[in-house]
């Protein structure tokens, strides 16, 4: 049986479009969704980032020896998730981030798990999320322990690592190569319960949208959340920058970086 996920038909020699996946990046401000964004792509640890833009960034990613493009938006709501429908509608999978040496940000991390049990609640769809601890580097002014970390993941059943944008790259890749992989099991189970939706999808279609506030944000959700529905979010003062990643990804058939606007690499 053919994949959904691109793998090359039996003697047509080639392959079939990658896998699109979309990844939003969550946590209060100063937990290190930037520079970890950015150690990602560009596997190096840029310390200053200006915190009121908000990116999408897509790159070019082979998985488990399967191509994927992957487009990851690095949020930057204020101290609350806000307007969040701007990525609950669009992303496949979602990395929570908090600060291992700040328990407000492990506190605020705990917001956005919330909303994404009770977006997945609502529109009766899993969200894969992953739970990172940011800075392991500075452990020894730790706020929240790893068990701390831990528990919340088992509370939500979502992977939790702890890391680092500042250490090895490896790590770091690692965990976002577990979101698409997470993301990739969703919409392959999406895709084949499928056929057993259709008559669904057509009834959601003339329903408004449901609004659901809750005391943790101030956020609407809209429930149509079919995979057709995803769209690209608006991309506020884009200015495309194109980045040549290392020598070492310059083997691959695609190097090239593209970058929307948020930072300078040099
Ligand atoms: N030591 C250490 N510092 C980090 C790490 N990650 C981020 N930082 C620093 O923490 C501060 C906040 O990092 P950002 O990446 O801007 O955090 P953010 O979550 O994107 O914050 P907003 O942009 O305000 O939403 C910056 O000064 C970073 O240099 C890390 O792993 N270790």
């Amino acid at each position: 049986m053919s994949s959904v996920f691109g793998k090359p038909r039996s003697g047509s020699g080639q392959q079939s479009a990658p896998l699109e996946v979309n990844l939003a990046i969550l946590g209060r401000r100063g937990a290190g969704k930037s520079a970890l964004t950015v150690k990602f792509l560009t596997r190096r640890f840029i310390s200053e980032y200006d915190p009121n833009l908000e990116d999408t960034y897509s790159s070019e990613e082979t998985v488990d020896h399967q191509p994927v493009h992957l487009r990851v938006m690095d949020t930057a709501d204020l101290d609350t998730p806000r307007n969040c429908e701007r990525y609950l509608n669009w992303a496949h999978a979602f990395l929570v981030v908090y600060s291992v040496d700040s328990r407000q940000s492990f506190e605020g991390s705990s917001s956005y798990l919330e909303l994404l049990a009770l977006h997945a609640k609502e529109t009766q769809r899993g969200y894969p999320a992953l739970l990172l601890g940011n800075k392991l580097d500075m452990a020894q002014y730790r706020q929240v322990t790893q068990a701390e970390g831990a528990a919340l993941a088992g509370r939500f059943g979502c992977l939790f690592f702890e890391v680092s944008a500042c250490l090895d790259f490896e790590h770091v890749q690692h965990v976002f190569h577990e979101a698409v992989r997470e993301a990739r099991r969703e919409l392959e189970k999406n895709s084949l319960a499928r056929p057993l939706f259709i008559s669904e999808e057509r009834a959601l279609h003339h329903q408004a949208p449901l609004t659901a506030r809750h005391g943790l944000a101030s956020c609407t959700f809209n429930t149509l959340s079919t995979a057709s529905l995803k769209e690209m979010p608006t991309v506020a003062q884009a200015k495309l920058v194109t980045v040549k990643s290392s020598r070492a990804q310059s083997k691959r058939k695609a190097p090239t970086l593209t970058l929307l606007k948020g930072f300078k690499i040099f």
